[in-house]
């Protein structure tokens, strides 16, 4: 019997990221070499919110870095959409967010979202229209013309936030992105991001060393290993959204923090 069409969309599609095997070093001052990843192998399905919780040094930045083609791995694949990564940063299907916000001090909220765009065809009027829905969508439409210092540091992380969604991305790398946030703050952005990935459907793949963001956003949850970063542990994250202090996501945390203390005492954040 012929599968309805709904089953037989193409491998490709249904993984945003897969990472086979990807083993990286770097060399080190000394000569040697820095073993930073070992045979790391998970996916990210397309539209999940998959995030990455590790130690300090562990290469979950080297991980992303890889993703958006950036670095190659030394061994393995990875895959984007599902084409292996080629070093040349197609950014109109991936988003990236960083730990700091990167906003140019010299360029107003609206001109620091438009900089995404910057390197497509797209003229100065859509450039505009499009960088002040993405300002809208993430709450700050009446703040285009403000400049970084004017803003707070909520704020400047949804410019961050609206520059990184301004390409409409398949996939969306956030690299630790609210870890300078205070703890209000950082809540009210995670509440934005899950409305903004309900809307969108992008994949997402969140780098953090915090168990409980990890809890409060993920779908699925790759836990690893200190230096070098191998997948320790992976799980599924079954419980319905707002999981801000409720009683089965403060358990997972718990449990989370549990096997991290029975992995090593070299968890540091
Ligand atoms: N280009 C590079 N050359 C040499 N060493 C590097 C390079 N990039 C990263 N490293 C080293 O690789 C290790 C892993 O770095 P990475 O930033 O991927 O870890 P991480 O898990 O993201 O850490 P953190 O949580 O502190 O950001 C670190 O010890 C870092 O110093």
């Amino acid at each position: 019997m012929t599968p309805p069409a709904a089953h037989v969309a193409h491998p490709d599609q249904r993984q945003a990221l897969a990472f086979r095997h990807v083993s990286k070093q770097f060399p080190r001052g000394d000569g040697g070499a820095l073993e930073v990843l070992r045979d790391v192998s998970f996916d990210v399905p397309a539209g999940s919110v998959v995030s990455i919780l590790g130690p300090s040094g562990s290469g979950k930045s080297t991980l992303l870095n890889m993703a958006a083609g950036l670095l190659a791995p030394d061994q393995g694949r990875v895959l984007v959409l599902g084409h292996e990564t080629t070093g040349t940063v197609d950014w109109s299907r991936l988003g990236y967010m960083f730990q700091d916000d990167r906003l140019l001090p010299w360029r107003t909220a609206i001109d620091n979202v438009g900089l995404a765009l910057e390197t497509g065809s797209i003229g100065r009027r859509e450039k505009r229209e499009r960088s002040q829905a993405q300002l809208s969508l993430v709450g700050l439409g009446d703040f285009a013309s403000a400049y970084p210092h004017q803003l707070s540091g909520g704020m400047r992380s949804r410019v961050a936030l609206a520059r990184s969604l301004v390409t409409e991305p398949d996939i969306l790398l956030m690299d630790e992105p609210f870890s300078r946030l205070d703890a209000q703050t950082r809540t009210t952005m995670h509440t934005e991001l899950l409305r903004i990935h309900r809307e969108r459907g992008m994949s997402i793949v969140f780098v953090t060393h915090d168990v409980e963001e990890a809890v409060i956003l993920a779908d699925h949850i790759v836990m690893f290993s200190p230096r070098p970063g191998r997948v320790h542990t992976e799980l599924a994250v079954e419980l319905p959204h707002p999981r801000l202090g409720t009683p089965d996501a403060l358990s997972l945390v718990a449990e989370l923090r549990a096997a991290i203390a029975g992995m090593s005492a070299d968890w540091v954040i």
